[in-house]
């Protein structure tokens, strides 16, 4: 049996949420939250619950369901996995937005920090690269350090139509027919929607290894469907442990009393906040193995949350906007404006009990007393304190902030912190009775696009972008 199998080892492993600093016992009732506030949205938490098993049971949040129907699909994407680490030195993921961030953060919580300049019989799997930009620079940089015919692409796109995805793969398929002829097919993996989009018409056509995402699975809620587990498998991650540490999570998760749900009592306190104006919030993780979990969650909370319409058809405009932040780093940036500048934020820390290193601070000069005390102390107690501290300054300062931490950073609560969070943003999209499955803000801008680069049919909309005001001179300076 593994570890992540024994209920006493899941049980040492659970994440916990501590909300102390968002309530009013810590930071003042004018700032913090108190328990009568939370319990007068009782029926409103009811409903919200409800709602949320009747669109699971009705298929609509199919993402909940990844950690525990995917047994027969794990088999074939580790051994899809296995052939990748005998036969490539180097896997790319071409993606963006929910096909990018989420294989990025999981990549980088649990490998090595420096995980690609690792010799290779230090890595369990290839080389790793992310690449969810189009900057031309960066494409061609890329280029420059892999040899093609040693490397896969896992071209990742949930609607298969993404202009910067699709353009990217244009690029690299042109390559590699001319490097490899017919066989080039071999060197790419399409992850996309069975049916919608041209990607998966073209795996098609072209023989691609293909895997799919489900259709209930949107982009930011797909990390653990292949879009996450194939890259993580490929270097050696154990995805049937990140799968049960979501199951874990999911059914805490699933008990309507809020005090006992800690994705519920996140959600509620956060959408509290935001009826209070405080329009930002921060994720600052103290890990750097965390670091890109704030980019993953921003993603997630800003395109569910930053609705026009509710689900009434009222313009209502919500949302938070996500700020992403590192301790200690940006305590030396950012937490200034934190403790002292507008009461317009939530941050939430991100924090670790074990570490997976330790490493002493030795005890030199000792001279200097204001240098000397850090001796003998752990750069883990250094950056524990300084979590605490942190959070201290802040609730000294009546700053709302809450507290999620991991006791380690290991596959198992890498599944339940990306379920929590799923869960958390789904439940305050109920809240706020908005769609938090959708994008539609993003499609102007699409929509431009392609008529900027002439996509047929996008003639009407090239009309209204070039009767659109010039712009003017002394405007620009
Ligand atoms: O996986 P796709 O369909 O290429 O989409 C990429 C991203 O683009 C968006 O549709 C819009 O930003 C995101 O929701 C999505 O994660």
């Amino acid at each position: 049996m593994n570890n992540y199998q024994q209920p006493n080892w899941q049980e040492e492993m659970r994440i916990r949420v501590d909300i102390n600093n968002m309530m009013e016992e810590f930071i003042g009732p004018e700032e913090g939250f108190s328990r009568r506030q939370i319990a007068s949205l009782d029926s409103q938490i009811r409903l919200a619950h409800h709602n949320m098993r009747e669109k699971r049971k009705k298929g609509g949040m199919d993402w909940r369901e990844l950690p525990f129907n995917q047994d027969d699909l794990i088999e074939a994407i580790n051994k899809t996995a296995e052939d990748i680490r005998g036969r490539y030195e180097a896997f790319v993921v071409l993606g963006i937005g929910g096909s990018a961030l989420g294989p990025l953060a999981v990549q980088t919580a649990l490998n090595h920090l420096h995980y690609n300049e690792l010799q290779a019989e230090k890595r369990v799997g290839p080389r790793f690269y992310v690449v969810d930009n189009v900057d031309p620079e960066r494409m061609q940089a890329l280029f420059d350090i892999i040899d093609l015919q040693k490397t896969v692409f896992n071209v990742i796109s949930k609607s298969g139509s993404t202009s910067e995805t699709m353009s990217q793969f244009m690029i690299v398929s042109k390559m590699l027919k001319e490097k490899l002829g017919s066989d080039y097919a071999k060197n790419i993996i399409a992850t996309t929607d069975q049916a919608k989009g041209n990607l998966i018409r073209l795996a098609k056509e072209e023989g691609y290894t293909t895997f799919i995402i489900p259709e209930g699975v949107g982009g930011r809620f797909s990390e653990l469907s292949p879009v996450g587990l194939l890259p993580a498998a490929v270097c050696g991650i154990d995805i049937k442990e990140l799968l049960a540490g979501a199951a874990f999570m999911d059914k805490i998760c699933d008990q309507e009393e809020v005090f006992q749900n800690p994705a519920y009592i996140l959600a509620v306190l956060q959408y509290l906040a935001m009826k209070n104006g405080k329009n930002i919030s921060v994720m600052m993780p103290y890990a750097d193995s965390l670091k890109f979990f704030a980019d993953w969650y921003a993603q997630l909370w800003a395109e569910s949350l930053g609705k026009r319409m509710d689900l009434s058809n009222n313009e209502v405009y919500t949302g938070q906007t996500p700020v992403k932040a590192l301790g200690t780093t940006d305590q030396h940036s950012q937490v200034q404006l934190y403790t002292e500048g507008p009461f317009d934020k939530v941050v939430t820390f991100l924090g670790v009990g074990k570490y997976r290193i330790s490493m002493e601070i030795p005890k030199i000069f000792l001279d200097i007393p204001a240098v000397a005390f850090l001796g003998g102390h752990t750069m883990e107690e250094l950056i524990t304190a300084e979590q605490l501290a942190t959070e201290y300054a802040l609730m000294k300062a009546q700053r709302l902030n809450c507290t999620i931490t991991l006791p380690e950073v290991n596959a198992f609560t890498i599944g339940q912190l990306i379920q929590l969070l799923e869960i958390k943003t789904a439940f305050a999209g109920e809240l706020l009775n908005i769609n938090a499955f959708d994008q539609p803000g993003v499609e102007e801008g699409k929509n431009a696009t392609y008529a900027l680069l002439g996509r047929p049919g996008y003639e009407d909309k090239k009309e209204e972008l070039d009767s659109r005001p010039a712009k003017r001179k002394e405007y620009i300076l």
